[in-house]
């Protein structure tokens, strides 16, 4: 676990609440992220992850509350101001979404292309280095058909990495990988947090993903329809007194058996 409690906050959610037409998916949700660290956000089916994460990017407003990503706020921002906030963040979405017909470095020029206007020489030095840094560097021209389902995970990482995004946003990574495919890629993400310095944003719920990677969380609840937990995932794990959390950490039924094993 890496210490930032000093780290400047990149990402501030205040009072946030998500309502679907009458029904209310999430609400009071406020938390930091701080430079550099991996911050999960968990729960299980349901309860608001993806739609957190679609506020968090500035995919829609929420119906209260304010979100300040690296000092900006979607709901202020627009044309340039809003995609030069754009171009420092990086996602990459449960699928992966590379082109088929494209191969891995050219995936990775796409948002190169889309965003700056470096020379293809230039473009393809950086689409390179990026699959280096994720262990693709001789897979450039394979296409996504030919390559695993871990290699294509990490192809979307180096894709969202393309632009050098200050944080990078994951939805559920390690979703659909085999658990030793999954441990590598959770070290590959953490590897890059400490080498490069890029903060992270992950949805998942993978109880030994968020216990390898996971710096901080916050864990959202369907029922609560909002936040029951936050902090370190592993202190959560020992110390929580919450059913919920300490169900899903423990992989406890949620409410004791007094007559049952423990
Ligand atoms: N655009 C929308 N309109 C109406 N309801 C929506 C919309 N988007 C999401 N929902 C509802 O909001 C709830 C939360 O969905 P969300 O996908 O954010 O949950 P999740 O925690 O990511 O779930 P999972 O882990 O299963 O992907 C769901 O009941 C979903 O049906």
């Amino acid at each position: 676990m890496v210490e930032t409690p000093n780290a400047p906050a990149v990402l501030k959610a205040e009072g946030v609440a998500m309502r679907f037409g009458a029904r209310t998916i999430f609400k009071d949700v406020t938390f930091e992220v701080r430079r550099g660290e991996v911050f999960v956000i968990l729960g299980g089916s349901g309860c608001g992850k993806s739609t957190l994460l679609k506020l968090l990017i500035g995919l829609m407003p929420p119906t209260h509350g304010e979100i300040r990503v690296l000092d900006g706020d979607w709901t202020a921002l627009e044309g340039e101001a809003r995609r030069a906030l754009l171009r420092r963040i990086g996602v990459m979405w449960q699928s992966g979404a590379l082109l088929g017909s494209l191969t891995l470095a050219e995936n990775v020029m796409l948002p190169i292309e889309a965003h700056t206007k470096l020379p293809q020489a230039a473009r393809a030095l950086v689409a390179s280095a990026k699959l280096g840094l994720v262990g693709l560097g001789d897979a450039q021209d394979r296409l996504p058909a030919e390559i695993s389902g871990g290699m294509l995970k990490r192809a979307g990482i180096a894709r969202a990495m393309a632009l050098d995004p200050e944080i990078l946003f994951l939805d559920e990574p390690s979703a659909g990988l085999d658990p030793i495919t999954s441990a590598g890629l959770d070290a590959l993400i953490l590897s890059l947090a400490r080498e490069t310095g890029t903060t992270f944003v992950v949805v998942t719920h993978e109880l030994q993903s968020i216990l390898a990677i996971g710096d901080r969380c916050i864990m959202l609840d369907k029922e609560a329809q909002g936040m029951i937990a936050e902090g370190d995932p592993k202190r959560l794990r020992d110390e929580s007194e919450h059913p919920t959390v300490r169900a899903f950490f423990r992989r406890e039924a949620p409410r004791e058996n007094p007559g049952g094993a423990m």
